[in-house]
């Protein structure tokens, strides 16, 4: 089943053509991570999909409603969660009154105590929302977002300021809910945030949806080439090697790139061992997401407008590059 459908999407805002058409479709039951650089329309798309936005053109179906439709929209509030930026909360309530009075807003909202245990705010239930520090006011904003127990929640950036166990933490909370059936869309600049939590994704760049996949072979990622380094042994030469070394030296390392790297690390092991040698500092690596993602939207950077009618014949080969 199908959470969410965009197709053909634009908004502009002025003169600012932010999405001059953006298709992509969520699964139910996933966490689909929408990414993109600064500026780049991601919170507009959301904002859009929530139903606080207009669109200029295009379909957007969310939980089968049309969020640019009042009716619809009323409907969509009910069923759905949200964490976003910037969210206003009353200073002067404590932890448990703000969530407690938010958990009213909904016609069957979660346990709020089993809540304020989710994000990990048991001990600051009792403190004024004004004296939390950064982090605990994002878990505050999470509780918020999931109090209404929604069968579809938009996070913007939701672990933003978060010390690395708070994190992680976060990572888990997310992933209980989409064990119990939540559908998840969210925006992040952490790549290894994708990593750990998307089952899918889409990036945005210059408008457009420019690539998709799962964080696994976005970008062609899994079919990229292997790259093996090593400090070529004491005493001998790149041409002494049994493999063709493509690029000749990399700082002090021989780097190697390969489809498959088995039987070439293979040759080259035996080839060391037989000398009496060893491959000191020997590494074995394919590009990490964020790699290729620098690569994705590093290149619309350069040439926008060309970028975007062509965008996968305008890449260099960022297997090889
Ligand atoms: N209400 C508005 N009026 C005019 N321009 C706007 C408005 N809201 C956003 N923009 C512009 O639209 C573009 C997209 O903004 P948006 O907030 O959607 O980007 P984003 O991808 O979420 O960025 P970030 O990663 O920085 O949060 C930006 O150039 C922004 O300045």
């Amino acid at each position: 089943m199908t959470a969410v459908v965009v197709e053909g999407l634009q908004k502009t805002y002025g003169s600012h053509e932010v999405l001059r058409g953006i298709d992509f479709t969520v699964t139910e039951g996933e966490i689909f991570a929408l990414l993109g650089p600064n500026g780049a329309g991601k919170t507009t798309t959301l904002e859009i999909l929530e139903g606080f936005r207009g669109r200029d053109k295009g379909r957007v179906e969310v939980l089968g409603l049309d969020p640019g439709v009042p009716g619809d929209s009323r409907q969509l509030r009910e069923r759905m969660g949200l964490v976003l930026q910037d969210i206003a909360v009353e200073p002067y309530l404590s932890v448990r009154e703000t969530i407690a009075r938010n958990a009213g807003y909904y016609r069957a909202p979660r346990d709020v105590d089993e809540v304020i245990e989710l994000v990990g705010l048991r001990e600051k239930r009792a403190a004024k929302v004004k004296d939390l520090s950064g982090g605990q006011k994002r878990r505050l904003d999470l509780a918020l977002g999931v109090v209404g127990d929604p069968q579809l929640l938009f996070l913007d950036e939701p672990t933003t300021g978060f010390d690395p166990s708070a994190r992680r933490s976060a990572w888990e909370v997310v992933r209980d809910l989409r064990a119990s059936g939540t559908t998840i869309v969210l925006t992040t600049h952490y790549m290894d945030e994708v990593q750990a939590l998307a089952d899918s994704v889409a990036v945005i760049a210059d408008g457009r949806i420019v690539e998709s996949g799962t964080p696994a072979t976005l970008g062609g990622r899994d079919s990229a080439f292997a790259r093996i380094r090593f400090e070529l042994p004491p005493g001998t030469e790149v041409s002494d090697l049994p493999v063709r070394a493509s690029t000749a030296t990399e700082g002090a390392l021989v780097t190697i790139e390969v489809e498959e790297p088995t039987a070439v690390l293979h040759s080259l092991t035996d080839w060391a061992l037989r000398r009496g040698t060893t491959l000191q500092r020997l590494t074995v690596e394919r590009p990490s997401l964020e790699d290729v993602y620098l690569e994705i939207t590093r290149s619309f950077e350069r040439e926008p407008s060309q970028q975007s009618v062509t965008a996968r014949g305008h890449r260099p080969n960022r297997s090889r590059s």
